[in-house]
């Protein structure tokens, strides 16, 4: 799997497009989570220009942040794209609000969040910052995404091998129970 912009694609029209890594982080503490993580995978598989490589084990993980609320269900979406980050994330909003996600309160519950927590090169705009600034620092990030991505790697932060050992993963359980079908397209 490409680490950056370094594979080529050619559209129909012949136009050059770079294939980028893309780490996407899926979560959510409201209505049947399960249910809603299976269906969002099942969205972004159907997303043109969009290949799943592989999705992670569910993991149920304690709340981070101020907020008082449910344990969360995580997991992380490795794929590969030609999609601008900015389509990315607004295909991401797109696949949130159609879970009923409304933004009120930062960190509070919700139905469905989508991190992008990386794809390919490093951005800094208002909307959009990539790697996603506080990915390092999260254990329902890391790991999830260790598990299927053992090489996997933060702009400026370093191996997720490594970071994972600086966080608290005791509020991380995998749920063996609970599999999400995974249409990776391989
Ligand atoms: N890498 C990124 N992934 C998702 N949103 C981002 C990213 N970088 C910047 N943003 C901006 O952050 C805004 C708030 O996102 P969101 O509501 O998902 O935050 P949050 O999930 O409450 O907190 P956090 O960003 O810490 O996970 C989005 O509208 C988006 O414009
Ligand atoms: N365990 C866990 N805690 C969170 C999560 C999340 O997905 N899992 N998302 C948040 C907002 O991005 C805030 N806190």
């Amino acid at each position: 799997m490409s680490n950056g912009p370094f594979d080529i694609d050619v559209d129909t029209l012949g136009n050059l497009r770079p294939i980028s890594k893309v780490v996407l982080s899926l979560g959510s503490n409201l209505g049947d989570s399960a249910a809603i993580l299976q269906e969002a995978v099942d969205f972004l598989a159907e997303t043109p220009d969009l290949m799943l490589v592989d999705v992670s084990p569910v993991y149920q993980t304690k709340p981070v942040g101020s907020v008082e609320q449910e344990d969360f269900l995580n997991l992380v979406v490795v794929a590969e794209s030609t999609l601008e980050p900015l389509t990315i994330l607004d295909r991401a909003q797109a696949i949130e609000d159609n879970f009923g996600r409304t933004r009120e309160v930062r960190y509070g519950p919700r139905t469905l969040d989508i991190d992008v927590i990386m794809v390919g090169k490093r951005i800094s705009e208002d909307n959009i910052e990539l790697p996603h600034p506080r990915a390092h620092e999260r254990a329902f990030v890391l790991v999830p995404w260790l598990d299927i991505d053992p090489n996997g790697e933060i702009a400026g932060h370093g191996p997720i091998a490594d970071l994972v050992d600086d966080v608290d993963i005791q509020g991380v359980v995998r749920r063996e129970d609970i599999v999400i079908n995974a249409n990776t397209g391989f």
